[in-house]
């Protein structure tokens, strides 16, 4: 019979005040507020007592998850719990008791980047490329280079803490070099066309690259500048179609022409003609003294996300 609390995993970066006593137990975490939660997990901002050090505690409530789900979280523990770089939000820890499987993560004080967006209104070229662009393609580029592909770049998961943007929510990542995608995993909005388009069984392990999270990235910035992804419908069969078939359009956009150049080359149809993010690093937008007044977005976000999680 398994004893209760057990721990899962002790990151290699956790930091030693964290993790002074022989288990982490959920009596040790004080819970101050709900700040996030999916369909599987809730997020709580916490205080780790002993150490008196804030956190944020994922927990997944055990008698909810599927074998596939837990599958996916154990990946999620796995992947985020070697990672470490300033751009990547840090995994100190997973435990479980009879109920609850725990992560403790960092906590982003100022919370997700959509979050953030609807208080603080429009945003400028200027704040994209210094808060947002650089912060983001330096951890894609940390994560394609050791074979992991994100999955679900978005919004939503992408963290404010400090005065930096972190990536956050491993729940969909994948370490190619250690499993072969079966399922397509993601959020519709932004999906690679080869990822849409492949139909049998064998192709997501044959769709998903690190050009998969250039497309997501592509999108994102297409919804920071215009307001909305490329390709939104309420009518998810138009957005599937859109994203596999139709030219994205930039009109009416207050975006620079390096800024244009720059999604629509994440937004290329075909996947080997994507940039990687190591290339999109020297690209002239992020090299572009930008006036904030004048790049102003008049950014509402409002797109309704469908996520899409097909088979196992
Ligand atoms: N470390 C953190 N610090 C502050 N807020 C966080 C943190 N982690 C998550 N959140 C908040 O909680 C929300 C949901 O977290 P996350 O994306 O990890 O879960 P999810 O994938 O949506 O959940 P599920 O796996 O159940 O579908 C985030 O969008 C963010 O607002």
């Amino acid at each position: 019979m398994p004893r209760w609390p057990r721990i899962v995993l002790v990151a290699p970066s956790c930091p030693t005040s964290l993790h002074s006593s022989s288990a982490w137990s959920l009596s040790d975490f004080r819970l101050l507020r709900r700040v996030g939660g999916g369909r599987n997990s809730t997020v709580y901002q916490a205080i780790h007592c002993p150490s008196n050090t804030t956190v944020a505690l994922k927990v997944y409530a055990k008698c909810t998850l599927s074998v596939v789900t837990r599958r996916l979280v154990q990946r999620e523990i796995e992947i985020q719990g070697r990672l470490d770089h300033e751009h990547i939000a840090k995994l100190h820890g997973a435990f479980e008791d009879e109920q609850n499987l725990v992560l403790i993560l960092e906590f982003a004080v100022r919370g997700d980047l959509l979050r953030h967006i609807s208080r603080s209104g429009p945003l400028t070229g200027a704040w994209i490329v210094s808060s947002v662009l650089r912060p983001t393609l330096l951890a894609l580029d940390h994560l394609h280079q050791q074979g992991i592909v994100f999955r679900d770049l978005k919004p939503e998961n992408l963290l404010l803490a400090c005065g930096r943007v972190k990536l956050a929510d491993f729940g969909t990542a994948i370490d190619l070099h250690q499993e072969r995608p079966l399922s397509r995993l993601g959020t519709l909005d932004y999906m690679a066309p080869e990822v849409l388009r492949c139909t049998d069984r064998d192709c997501p392990a044959l769709a998903y690259g690190p050009a998969a999270d250039i497309w997501a990235l592509g999108a994102m910035l297409h919804e920071l500048l215009l307001g909305k992804t490329p390709f939104s419908h309420c009518d998810a069969l138009v957005t599937i179609k859109g994203i596999v078939e139709d030219e994205v359009h930039m009109k009416g956009s207050c975006a620079s022409d390096a800024a244009q150049d720059f999604i629509l080359q994440c937004l290329r149809k075909d996947a080997h003609q994507r940039p990687s993010a190591q290339d999109l690093l020297q690209h002239p937008w992020l090299q572009e003294p930008t006036s904030p007044r004048k790049q102003a977005t008049g950014l509402t976000i409002s797109a309704a996300r469908s996520a899409v999680t097909d088979s196992s």
